[in-house]
């Protein structure tokens, strides 16, 4: 297996109360892989961390096939900001935002792309809508068509599909088969375990700690679950780091 990223040691943390402790794990290059574990687990906070967002105060994040991987990044619904007084296409467009820079224009192919992602999505017809205009399911298409658009070589979701109908679930879905039939590399955080199961080979269990990783049915077998839960409910939340190298 080659890893598209690579976490050594990654201990992140709050107001020194780590949210994501002493995790080391490879994430498997144009696979898609699933992070699960309870509320709290530290799940958006390791994406966070692989996007660069929050910095792992021990230990260290690399992409051993490039310097810098082109990432794109989906943060949860409730962390993005759905009053920003702009319309569907140029939102889209901002998916392009490093070619075209801050002050440039958009050309006629970044426009013919944002259209046809704003298609793919199933948002025809929608392109001059101002976001805040749009439902929960019809906004998360659009920042699909975003991310179609950026073309990016590691996908990274967090929990995309969270008070999303059904429809667009199933849709959004299909995107991220898409991705992985083109040998993206996708992780996802996710809740629902029968979608994980369905559509990701490979899982991720934290309780803070690495619980278990690989193979989807023998990262989620019962018994890491119930690890994993009985770790959620004995967390101290003013626990500080522990540094095993000046313990010992
Ligand atoms: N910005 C922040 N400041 C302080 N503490 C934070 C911050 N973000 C997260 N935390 C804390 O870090 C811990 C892990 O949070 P995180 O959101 O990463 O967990 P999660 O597994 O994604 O949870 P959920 O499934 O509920 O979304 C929690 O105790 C949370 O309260």
């Amino acid at each position: 297996m080659t890893a598209a990223l690579r976490l050594v040691d990654v201990t992140v943390a709050y107001d020194r109360h780590p949210a994501v402790h002493h995790v080391s794990v490879e994430i498997p290059e144009g696979a898609c892989t699933a992070i699960v574990g309870p509320n709290g687990a530290g799940k958006s906070t390791l994406l966070k961390a692989m996007v660069g967002l929050v910095r792992a105060v021990q230990g260290r994040i690399e992409f051993p096939r490039r310097t810098r991987a082109k990432i794109a990044y989906l943060p949860q619904q409730s962390d993005v900001d759905r009053t920003f007084p702009i319309s569907v296409l140029d939102m889209v467009l901002l998916g392009r935002w490093h070619g075209i820079g801050a002050f440039g224009a958009a050309g006629a192919a970044d426009i013919d792309g944002a259209m046809h992602a704003i298609d793919a999505v199933g948002l025809r017809g929608f392109e001059q809508r101002p976001l805040s205009t749009l439902s929960a399911g019809q906004f998360q298409r659009a920042l699909f068509a975003r991310m179609l658009l950026q073309d990016a070589e590691i996908i990274l979701l967090d929990e995309p599909f969270n008070a999303i109908d059904a429809r667009t679930t199933a849709d959004l879905l299909a995107l991220v088969r898409r991705w992985r039939e083109d040998r993206r590399t996708v992780v996802c955080v996710l809740h629902d375990l029968d979608q994980v199961r369905a559509n990701f080979p490979h899982a991720l269990l934290m309780a803070r700690e690495l619980i278990a990783a690989g193979p989807t049915e023998q990262a989620l077998t019962p018994a890491n679950l119930l690890r994993a839960r009985a770790m959620a409910e004995s967390w101290d939340d003013t626990a500080g780091i522990c540094h095993p190298s000046a313990a010992a």
